[in-house]
């Protein structure tokens, strides 16, 4: 059966501030499901993380995982929870095998253990190149890395982690979604805060969007790409300003012109396409266009339109 944990009402407004870091975030997760939760800095993304683990006590609401409370009990969210944090974890004088093995003892295994899946996760990650460097020597991905496998070597079942692929490079990036999918097939709840739209568009399952501490938007990414599909972007680029300004434009399309580009931009919904395809076709015949394209929206344009038109309420 699916575990769920649940954030109700969940508010924080720290000492002196006077305006909540996030305030009334009701939202469950499941295991098997990869979350991503996006936003502006500030947004309050970090802020949920930490009420999550117990490091921040919420002002108000609850955190309950099969019915336990990590509010009223933050032992019982260290037991569950894993965190990799924003910041690398303090890694100097220490090397990286070091660092993986200390984790996995705090974690309670043998010695025998405690080798065997250090030696698994640096094989998995692709690091153990740089097993006996000491953390001091390490490049930022690879700190990174190191910081990822001390999260993941002896998962527990609730995986936090703010911005994990950040200064990575792009093969060992798409070797810490492939683990982070293996860990949500074998039960996990994976949480994941980034700034990177493309990964989320590729690996997550789900996409939560926050900005000034509430959520705006909660989506399964199989609904958003249907979605997506029934709004397509097309730009039509003509060879000059003159000729661009003076063409008869379709009524029925919203359109904006893009002065830089020498272009006009026209978002379609599904049943608009032939009216959007018969123009087009009429302005290549006229010779009119020197290029076009046809796109789905990006999940990168619908989040700058939903945070403006939240910046705007
Ligand atoms: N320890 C703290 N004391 C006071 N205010 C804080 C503290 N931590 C965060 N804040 C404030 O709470 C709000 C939310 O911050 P938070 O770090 O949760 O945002 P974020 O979405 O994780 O941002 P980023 O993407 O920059 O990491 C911000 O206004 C921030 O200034």
């Amino acid at each position: 059966m699916s575990k769920q944990l649940v954030l109700h009402s969940l508010s924080k407004k720290y000492n002196k501030s006077e305006k909540f870091a996030n305030k009334n975030i009701n939202l469950t997760f499941f295991s098997g499901e990869i979350s991503t939760i996006t936003g502006h800095n500030g947004a309050g993304k970090t802020t949920m993380l930490n009420q999550v683990i117990g490091i921040t006590k919420p002002s108000k609401g609850s955190i309950t995982f099969n019915g336990k409370s990590f509010v009223t009990e933050s032992k019982v969210a260290r037991e569950y929870v894993s965190m990799m944090p924003q910041l690398h974890a303090p890694l100097n004088g220490v090397t990286m095998s070091q660092s993986i093995r200390s984790i996995l003892r705090i974690r309670g295994l043998s010695e025998k253990e405690v080798k065997k899946e250090t030696t698994k996760i640096l094989k998995e990650l692709a690091i153990n190149d740089w097993k006996d460097t000491p953390g001091q020597k390490l490049s930022g991905g690879l700190r990174r890395l190191t910081s990822f496998a001390m999260t993941v070597a002896y998962p527990a079942p609730i995986l936090l982690l703010d911005e994990p692929t950040n200064d990575v490079d792009p093969i060992r990036r798409q070797i810490i979604w492939k683990h982070l999918r293996k860990l949500a097939k074998s039960g996990h709840i994976i949480i994941v805060v980034t700034h990177n739209l493309l990964e989320v568009e590729k690996y997550a399952d789900r996409y939560i969007l926050m900005n000034n501490g509430k959520v705006l938007e909660d989506k399964r990414l199989q609904e958003r790409s249907l979605e997506s599909s029934r709004l397509n972007k097309l730009v039509v680029n003509f060879s000059s300003e003159e000729e661009a300004l003076c063409v008869k434009l379709p009524k029925s399309l919203n359109h904006t012109y893009n002065s830089e580009e020498v272009a006009h931009e026209f978002d379609i919904e599904a049943e608009e396409m032939v009216a959007g395809i018969f123009w087009l076709m009429q302005m290549i015949e006229e010779k009119k266009v020197v290029n076009y394209s046809f796109s789905p929206k990006s999940l990168n344009e619908t989040y700058g339109e939903m945070i403006n038109g939240d910046d705007e309420e």
